[in-house]
């Protein structure tokens, strides 16, 4: 019985000690390994104000056992930036162990060490030199920034720049959060913050330098595909990627794709790229410009047509004519035709250019087969009930209940406190590709009706 009670005992010590070891050891939970409490508060960074001695402990190990050691102190190292945990001395191995779980020689599986004839005696605590290259960005960021307020909670990266939306508490910190993150982030060069909201037409971030180059000039991936441009001139959004990734995945070779505001090409070019046939479009001449540069860069200008006017106009000529020359084509193979229409601010308004976009006699002698289009139309919406409002501001844009037609309403991300971003996807109906504007079913939604639950002017 006692003997039991005895396995009992050492499988419950063991379980603990290894539960123990699967536990991450945050650096952060140990006020040794914190930067030094002087920080807090610094304005002008001072990499030498980092500097503090800390009482480490080791164990000194012969050469010869160094390897048979090691895994039994794997999960008890001492991580942190720029430090060998394990280091070549005179004779034989260094090993730093973190202060947090070993507190004294009892700490270590004591057991095994032995087994090994590493004693007490190789196991010391002495001092050890940190500095500023030794924490990473956040927790030097975590260390200087004002403890009771939110800290700096993410950034984006686009290549080489690194884009701050900073809170107004954090704008006296400026300069120094740059400078942390140019050392910091692997390949940084440039830092800039978003300086106003994107009021502007074309969309793109208006940006503040606070550290490095001025050379806006990216070269980024998303989703594999490759991408160039200018970031102070257009737009582009890496919190986007996943939902680029979602509608590419929707497409097959030979379906059809219209890019009504199609930006630089993150719907277009791997549209393209998978040999669908693409028309994009956008306003913005830069974007335009870098959009048949990613075209031609990923190699799939065969399959994409650009176009740089108003939405509406591409709609109303180039969609117009083009689906009409798809349907008119007699085709072996089905395909879908897709609509992208990302500008959340305002895409619910061009919706209406789909009404009447026909009359009777254009869709004469087509057959009963064609395929409609399938709208994915992207809006902002603020307030309570988020997704019922992107339905009703679709409707009242569109002028019809969606009905069967709807095929969901997806949230994409949210954008700021009570402000959500929704992509709807909903088929095109030749009764409403007929119906005239003159006749709406319902009145189209006045701008100013909608100020309470879209949010035009701050597109993040
Ligand atoms: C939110 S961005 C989306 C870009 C890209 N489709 C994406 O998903 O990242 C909206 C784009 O619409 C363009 N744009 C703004 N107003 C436009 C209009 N009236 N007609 C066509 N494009 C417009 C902007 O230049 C910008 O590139």
């Amino acid at each position: 019985m006692l003997h039991k009670i005895a396995r009992l005992l050492k499988r419950i010590e063991l379980t603990e000690f290894h539960l123990r070891l699967r536990h991450y050891w945050c650096n952060m939970d140990s006020i040794e390994l914190l930067p030094p409490p002087a920080v807090r508060g610094m304005k002008i960074l001072e990499r030498d104000h980092f500097k503090k001695h800390v009482p480490i402990p080791r164990l000194h190990v012969p050469e010869n056992k160094a390897q048979r050691v090691l895994p039994l102190v794997k999960k008890l190292l001492l991580k942190m930036e720029h430090l060998q945990p394990v280091r070549a001395v005179e004779d034989g191995r260094e090993i730093l162990l973190h202060p947090l779980p070993v507190k004294a020689w009892e700490s270590l599986p004591t057991q095994e060490l032995e087994k090994l004839q590493v004693t007490e005696s190789n196991f010391i605590v002495s001092e050890l030199q940190l500095g500023y290259e030794n924490w990473n960005a956040n927790e030097i960021l975590k260390s200087v920034l004002p403890a009771n307020e939110d800290g700096l909670t993410s950034y984006s990266r686009i290549g080489h720049i690194v884009h701050l939306n900073l809170r107004d508490h954090l704008l006296p910190y400026k300069q120094l959060i740059g400078e942390v993150l140019l050392d910091k982030v692997p390949n940084c060069r440039t830092v800039v913050n978003k300086a106003a909201t994107i009021d502007n037409t074309y969309r793109n971030f208006q940006l503040e330098l606070i550290s490095g180059e001025a050379d806006y000039q990216v070269e980024t991936k998303e989703n594999g595909v490759p991408f160039e441009f200018d970031f102070s001139k257009v737009y582009w959004n890496p919190r986007l990627s996943t939902e680029h990734e979602r509608i590419v995945k929707l497409l097959q070779e030979n379906d059809v794709l219209y890019d009504v505001f199609a930006g630089v090409g993150p719907f277009s070019v791997p549209a393209a790229k998978k040999r669908c046939h693409v028309l994009a479009n956008d306003l913005n001449p830069v974007s335009f410009h870098w959009l048949r540069h990613n075209g031609k860069r990923n190699k799939c200008l065969t399959h994409l047509k650009m176009y740089n006017k108003d939405g509406r106009q591409f709609i109303l000529e180039d969609v117009r004519q083009d689906l009409l020359l798809h349907w008119r084509t007699p085709s072996e193979s089905k395909y879908s035709i897709h609509i992208t229409m990302n500008l959340p601010a305002l895409a619910v308004e061009f919706l209406d250019a789909f009404r009447g976009l026909y009359t009777a006699e254009d869709l004469t002698d087509l057959p009963e087969t064609v395929i409609y289009p399938t709208v994915h139309v992207y809006s902002f919406a603020k307030g309570e009930n988020t997704k019922a409002l992107v339905r009703q501001l679709v409707e009242d844009n569109l002028g019809a209940p969606l009905g069967n037609e709807l095929e969901s309403i997806s949230f994409v991300r949210n954008v700021a406190p009570n402000k959500d971003m929704y992509r709807v996807s909903f088929n095109l109906t030749k009764d409403l590709l007929l119906t005239p504007k003159s006749v709406p079913s319902r009145k189209r939604i006045a701008t100013e009706d909608i100020e309470n639950v879209v949010d035009k002017v701050k597109c993040v």
